[in-house]
């Protein structure tokens, strides 16, 4: 059991869930409950436009330095991904630690996809699917809500009841750093968190595990209740 973060290696025999609350899991858990079959997720740009030209019917979603593309359909943002016409779409989606983190684990026993807004299923699934298995929580952010989001997830996983509060608490610790460090960047490059800091802060919204498949050399998540 242990929570790790992005250079730490991924020990073999684990079911790996890999976090990130700001905010590819968040968006990720939005186009699910919009109605989204599956999401294949690439680990750069270029990886993800490819994909595209693989699965040209998919939409592409994501950001580079926070930001979408202009050939991207949709940016990595979970106020965008609420209003966007997705129902019934397959979806592509590359982001700079999220997408990332989930092709750092070559060969788990299970592999998840997590944010605050279904931590609560994802524990439900991990306990159903493969109890008595070993985890590793991998945090792919720096900041305080990744590991936020995995200190209550390994709670849930031990038995404990974490609180919510302190969840959200950590999300917004994690924001205001990050809003620090953009507030350096050059003002075209700023990123603007705020539309989007709610839906990372709801708790348990999504009640659905997104459970990862590796599948020719990408993987492919779908969302699975329990
Ligand atoms: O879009 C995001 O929130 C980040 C990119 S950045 O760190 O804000 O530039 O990507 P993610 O993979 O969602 O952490």
């Amino acid at each position: 059991m242990s929570i790790i973060g992005m250079q730490e290696l991924i020990p073999a025999g684990r079911v790996v869930v890999v976090i990130d609350v700001i905010r590819a899991f968040t968006t990720a858990a939005i186009a699910f409950e919009r109605g989204v079959t599956d999401i294949a997720c690439a680990p750069t740009p270029e990886a993800g436009r490819e994909l595209r030209r693989r699965y040209p019917e998919r939409l592409l979603a994501g950001e580079i330095r926070g930001l979408k593309p202009a050939d991207f359909d949709i940016g990595n943002s979970p106020y965008e991904m609420s209003t966007a016409p997705v129902h019934g779409r397959r979806l592509i989606q590359t982001t700079s630690n999220g997408t990332r983190g989930l092709t750092r684990c070559p060969d788990p026993v299970a592999l998840l996809a997590a944010s605050a807004r279904n931590v609560g299923a994802t524990a439900r699934w991990i306990a159903s699917n493969h109890p008595g298995t070993p985890w590793t929580l991998l945090c792919t952010g720096r900041t305080a809500e990744d590991r936020a989001c995995a200190e209550h997830l390994d709670a849930l996983l031990r038995g404990s009841v974490p609180r919510a509060a302190d969840l959200v608490d950590g999300i917004r610790a994690g924001a205001a750093e990050l809003a620090r460090s953009f507030a350096r960047r050059p003002v075209s490059e700023v990123v603007d968190l705020s539309p989007d800091l709610g839906f990372c802060s709801e708790v348990d919204r999504s009640d659905f595990a997104m459970v990862g498949y590796i599948r020719e050399g990408h993987v492919e998540l779908t969302a699975v209740r329990s």
